[in-house]
Parts: C-alpha cells; structure tokens; sequence
C-alpha cells in the first residue's frame, strides 16, 4: 500500500489525482494540503463527502506518514513544497510547472543528498510523453520548427511546461538555427511568439480547451505537423499512477515521465 498525500487538492489537477488516490486499491489517501484552505478534514469537500482524510494548510505544520506527494499547486509555491517533502524522505510526483532550471538544479542536488526517489514530470499524458520524442527525432530533419500550445483561459504560465519541455528536447538534435527572415520586424510586439535558440513558441487560452499540442515542421516544399491532444483531465492520471507505484524505488529526481515509462 503506498501512502500518498496531494497537495493542490482544491484544483482542477489536485481534485482529480485524490480522486485516482482513493479509487487505486494499491494507495491510501493520507493527507490533502493547500495553503488557502480552511477545512480539516477533505470530506467537507462536497465532491468527497464521505472521505475521512486530514487537510493542512500550513506545509510546516504537516505530519504525516505519507511516503509519496502528488503535486498540482501553483508555480511560485511548488518549489518550497518540493523541498519540504524531500526534506521529510517523502518522495515527490509534481506535475506543477513554471520552476526555473535553477529550482530544479537544486532540488535535483537535494534528493540526490537525501537519497530520495521523485519525478518532476511537465506532462503525464502518453500522448504528450510520445509528442515529445516524436517531435525529436523530427527535428534532426527538420531544423525548422514552431510549437503552438493551446490550453483552457485559466492556466497561469506560458508558455506550457510542456512546450518548454518539447523545444529543449528539440534542441538537444536540432543544428542550430535562425528561423525566418533575419529582417522580419513584429508590426504588433510578441507576434511571432516566444523565442527559444531560434525556436518560436506560442500560446493560445481559449476557454473550451483543456491541454493541447501541436509542433510545426517546415522543408523545401514539405511540412509535417505533430499533434496531441488532452480532452479531459483524466488523461494525466495513468502517467500519475505509474509514478505514484515506482517513485519509491529510486534515490534520485528524474525529469520527464519517460524515465519511469
Ligand atoms: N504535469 C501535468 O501533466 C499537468 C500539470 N498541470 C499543472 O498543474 C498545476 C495545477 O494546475 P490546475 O490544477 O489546473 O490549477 P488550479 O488552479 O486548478 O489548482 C491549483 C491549486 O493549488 C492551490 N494552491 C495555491 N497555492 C498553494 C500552495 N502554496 N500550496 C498548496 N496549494 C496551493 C490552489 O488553491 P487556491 O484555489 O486556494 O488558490 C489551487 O487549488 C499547474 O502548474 C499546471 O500547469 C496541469 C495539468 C497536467
Ligand atoms: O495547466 C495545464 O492545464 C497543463 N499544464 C501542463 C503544462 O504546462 O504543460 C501540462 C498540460 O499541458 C496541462
């Protein structure tokens, strides 16, 4: 049995991953954390009537049993999160995006030191996982390329997690490369998106959507697009699942689902 706790348990993410908690025989829901809750206990949630689950909302003030901690918080509070379940051997499964390569760096050093397992994954979708190493190998081919992400209007960051994920695999292959016309100029700033080594990434928020992908090559007289799409929240929970079963058996924080696939 593998205790979990899931902190970011009022959201759309966190609800859905206690949700996969409960419902998985093989794992026991030990504690919920969000930091601006008040309820104590995660039945007074309407959606978990029933539930006899203790909710904190300080995270110095968490104790637990819990050798796993699903994460789907905010960007600015996932680092310290992160840090304080490693600090505590409990080993992370954080799907929150924004960190900076630096907080990674240093979480990365951390669970190493700690000797504790955990998983930063920016996507947990097969597709997206396979969208990424698809768009890779393209990419040797095709050093011409545009990532278009779409996501519904209330995501934070953007670019996506996944997007920056896709362009830095892209460019570990990609020969390095000025796209378009060295003259263009933007007649609207930010038209042509964000700049990645050359790379041009752009997000779309429309509400209706929930997590989309495409990724744009072009070649003389050819082009090739990839795309993925997540219709609905569950589609993260197999790639959750499989982390949440296999995290404990490592003594290091790996980046990217695929490291655990
Ligand atoms: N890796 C993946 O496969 C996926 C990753 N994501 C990522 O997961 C994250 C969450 O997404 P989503 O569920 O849509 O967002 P939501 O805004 O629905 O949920 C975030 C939750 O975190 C809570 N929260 C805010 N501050 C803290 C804190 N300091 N500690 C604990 N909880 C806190 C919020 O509480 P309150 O409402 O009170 O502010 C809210 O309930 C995003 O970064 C998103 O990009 C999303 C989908 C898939
Ligand atoms: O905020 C979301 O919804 C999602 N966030 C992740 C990201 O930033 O890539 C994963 C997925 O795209 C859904």
């Amino acid at each position: 049995m593998v205790k979990v706790i899931v902190a970011g348990y009022h959201g759309r993410m966190g609800s859905t991953a206690a949700q996969m908690v409960i419902d998985n025989a093989d794992f026991e829901l030990v504690g919920v954390f969000d930091a601006r809750g008040k309820d104590e206990n995660l039945g007074e949630d309407d959606q978990f009537k029933g539930q006899d689950v203790p909710a904190f909302h300080d995270l110095q003030a968490i104790k637990t049993d819990a050798t796993v901690w699903i994460d789907f918080t905010i960007p600015t509070a996932v680092y310290e999160n992160a840090k304080f379940a490693i600090n505590h051997g409990i080993s992370p499964v954080i799907g929150t995006t924004g960190m900076t390569d630096a907080q990674v760096a240093d979480l990365q050093k951390l669970a190493k030191d700690k000797q504790v397992g955990g998983l930063i994954a920016p996507n947990f979708g097969i597709s997206a996982v396979l969208l990424m190493q698809f768009a890779q190998q393209a990419a040797k081919y095709f050093p011409d390329v545009e990532i278009i992400e779409m996501h519904h209007a209330d995501k934070i960051d953007s670019p996506s997690g996944t997007a920056i994920s896709t362009a830095k695999k892209i460019a570990e292959v990609r020969k390095p490369k000025e796209q378009g016309n060295p003259d263009a100029t933007e007649t609207l700033p930010g038209a042509r998106g964000a700049e990645y080594e050359g790379m041009r990434i752009h997000a779309v928020r429309l509400p209706g959507l929930v997590a989309h992908e495409e990724v744009m090559f072009g070649g003389p007289g050819e082009g090739l697009t990839i795309r993925q799409d997540s219709y609905d929240r569950i589609s993260f929970m197999t790639g959750v699942k499989v982390a949440v079963e296999k995290v404990n058996q490592y003594h290091e924080l790996f980046v990217g689902l695929e490291h655990l696939l």
